[in-house]
């Protein structure tokens, strides 16, 4: 869908001048450290590109399709600590995740993380919850088209005890969403990343359409005003 160039300078490496598109950071914006790093393994020995410029030029290289090709996402899938976001209060909805800079269209934002369960045992999570209240559960499809359910109506998972989990904090908008989930595969693992739908400036809320029909949530006729 959306096909970004990063960043082509023309670099001298040794005798060589060649030309270098850089892809290694893919659909994330990387750090300003991140990117000094980058360049300094490159072992460019002169007409070296400025991190600091970089970043200000920087967009999403590749389509939504491979925004999990780049390591640097991989990685952040791997640890869990995705950076740019914070939580706050937002009236008559409970928390809600703010970004703390600007993301471009096409950024990978976040994953939703959280219990792989199948479709029934969400369900049953969801039956049981004191007001039948959709909560921290995604119900989505799988490759095989399987139905299936991310649980994360624990604050936080197992395997990353330290981190923040945004993805369970994300309210739903239809008409106003700025993100979109999006299903990958990693380690075996299903992965769904949020990303944006178009540029993200500071301090915007982050939504999506949880996809549910105001009567219908799971198919379980549930009314949700807010929906
Ligand atoms: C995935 S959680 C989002 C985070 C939640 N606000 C919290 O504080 O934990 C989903 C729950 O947030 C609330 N919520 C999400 N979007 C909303 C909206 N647009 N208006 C009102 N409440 C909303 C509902 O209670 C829903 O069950």
């Amino acid at each position: 869908m959306i096909l970004f160039l990063l960043f082509s300078p023309s670099v001298t490496s040794g005798s060589t001048c060649t030309t270098m598109r850089c892809e290694h950071f893919g659909c994330r914006k990387p750090s300003t450290s991140k990117i000094e790093a980058w360049i300094q393994k490159r072992g460019w020995t002169s007409n070296n590109p400025q991190a600091s410029l970089i970043l200000r030029q920087w967009k999403p290289v590749g389509t939504v399709d491979t925004a999990l090709d780049s390591s640097f996402v991989r990685s952040m899938v791997t640890a869990q600590r995705w950076k740019g976001l914070t939580i706050k209060d937002v009236p008559e909805k409970g928390r809600g995740v703010f970004t703390k800079r600007r993301f471009e269209q096409g950024e990978v934002v976040c994953e939703y993380h959280g219990r792989l369960v199948s479709r029934e045992e969400g369900l049953a999570i969801h039956a049981s919850s004191p007001d039948m209240n959709p909560g921290h559960l995604l119900f989505y499809k799988n490759k095989r088209n399987e139905a299936m359910c991310i649980d994360a109506h624990e604050e936080s998972c197992q395997c990353h005890p330290l981190s923040i989990i945004y993805g369970r904090l994300i309210n739903h908008s239809s008409k106003r969403a700025n993100i979109r989930p999006r299903l990958f595969i990693h380690n075996d693992r299903d992965v769904i990343l949020f990303i944006t739908l178009r540029d993200i400036l500071v301090n915007e809320e982050l939504r999506y359409d949880y996809g549910s029909k105001k009567k219908s949530f799971a198919g379980k006729g549930v009314e949700l005003d807010w929906m």
